[in-house]
């Protein structure tokens, strides 16, 4: 049996018995595609998912350059305070107008974060947070996301269970990007040919210090887009962002037509104006927001100042 509904949007009926039973797929001009079971009907509603098929980081930038937007790209530490919070988080950015959301798998020895990231993994492991609960939170919410996640990982997690298999479970549950802060360029040749074969963006980083010849390497081999280190030293939100970054910006900008985002230290509404008038395409903002969430006297407080703050930085945006 199959009918044309009028579906509000794409509704996929997931049959959830393992018998065999065939999509019919109806293309109709006006509706959007609406997958139906013709099983058994044993489909229960827990089964029914709205999934909206988001579109990755590079396909993200370029909407929003067209419409000369800068994309709000918040970082938050799985499992601080806890999974299901972050999981609430991750609906609340996406719904108060994130683009990307870049999610930290909390790591034992986070050597590029400042203290407020580092008390965050602690308090997550402390928690037994590990990377299976994180994918199955990941597999339940990335479904009811319209933005993309870009998972934020050390690279000995990824080695820890092999590049291959780690890229093709993260692609399983609909991640779209990929940041290893840690993995040197000279060893970013076996993540990229794996990532691209996932269709997985490999973002790489690069910072003040980054010699313009190693610059030019990098940006050349980044996917999604350049992630532009603002300042020397470790992660943490900074009274003001370095006017250095203005002409980071316009050298990187020299070597690449792909997207540069910039991070570190921005935790304020003027940080964020200004290096979006310097020229980003994206702000990144993680210290600042960890902070609300994992300090708060409880995880729903932490959830309202988290979308009071990143509406007031995203109202700061072009
Ligand atoms: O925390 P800040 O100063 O707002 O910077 C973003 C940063 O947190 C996020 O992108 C990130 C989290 N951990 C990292 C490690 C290295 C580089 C970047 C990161």
């Amino acid at each position: 049996m199959a009918v044309a509904l009028r579906a509000a949007s794409f509704l996929q009926l997931k049959n959830n018995t393992n018998s065999q039973h065939h999509h019919l797929l109806i293309q109709s001009s006006n509706f959007p595609r609406v997958a139906i079971s013709t099983s058994r009907f044993k489909t229960s509603m827990a089964a029914l998912r709205v999934t909206n098929p988001t579109v990755g980081l590079s396909e993200t930038f370029t909407r929003l350059r067209n419409q000369g937007k800068v994309a709000f790209i918040p970082y938050i530490t799985a499992g601080d305070p806890d999974l299901s919070t972050t999981a609430e988080a991750l609906k609340v950015l996406d719904a108060c107008g994130s683009d990307i959301i870049e999610l930290g798998v909390p790591y034992s020895d986070p050597l590029a974060d400042g203290p407020v990231i580092q008390a965050a993994a602690a308090r997550a492991l402390a928690r037994g947070t590990n990377f299976n609960a994180i994918l199955s939170m990941l597999k339940e919410v990335v479904p009811q996301l319209s933005c993309p996640v870009a998972l934020f990982t050390y690279y000995n997690p990824i080695l820890k269970r092999g590049v291959e298999q780690f890229m093709s479970i993260v692609k399983d549950v609909g991640i779209h990007g990929l940041v290893v802060p840690d993995v040197p360029l000279e060893e970013t040749e076996i993540l990229r040919k794996e990532a691209l074969k996932n269709k997985i963006e490999l973002v790489l980083l690069t910072t003040p210090t980054t010699p313009i010849e190693r610059m030019k390497a990098i940006v050349e081999v980044s996917e999604g887009f350049v992630y532009l280190v603002s300042s020397i030293g470790v992660t943490g939100a900074r009274a003001s962002v370095s006017y250095k970054v203005q002409s980071l910006l316009a050298e990187i900008k020299e070597a690449t037509s792909k997207p540069v985002a910039v991070g570190f230290g921005i935790s304020k509404p003027e940080h964020v104006k200004q290096v979006a008038a310097w020229g980003a395409d994206g702000v990144i903002v993680g210290s600042a927001m960890v902070r609300l969430l994992g300090e708060a006297k409880s995880p729903e407080e932490g959830l309202k100042e988290l979308e009071i703050f990143a509406k007031s930085l995203i109202s700061a945006l072009p």
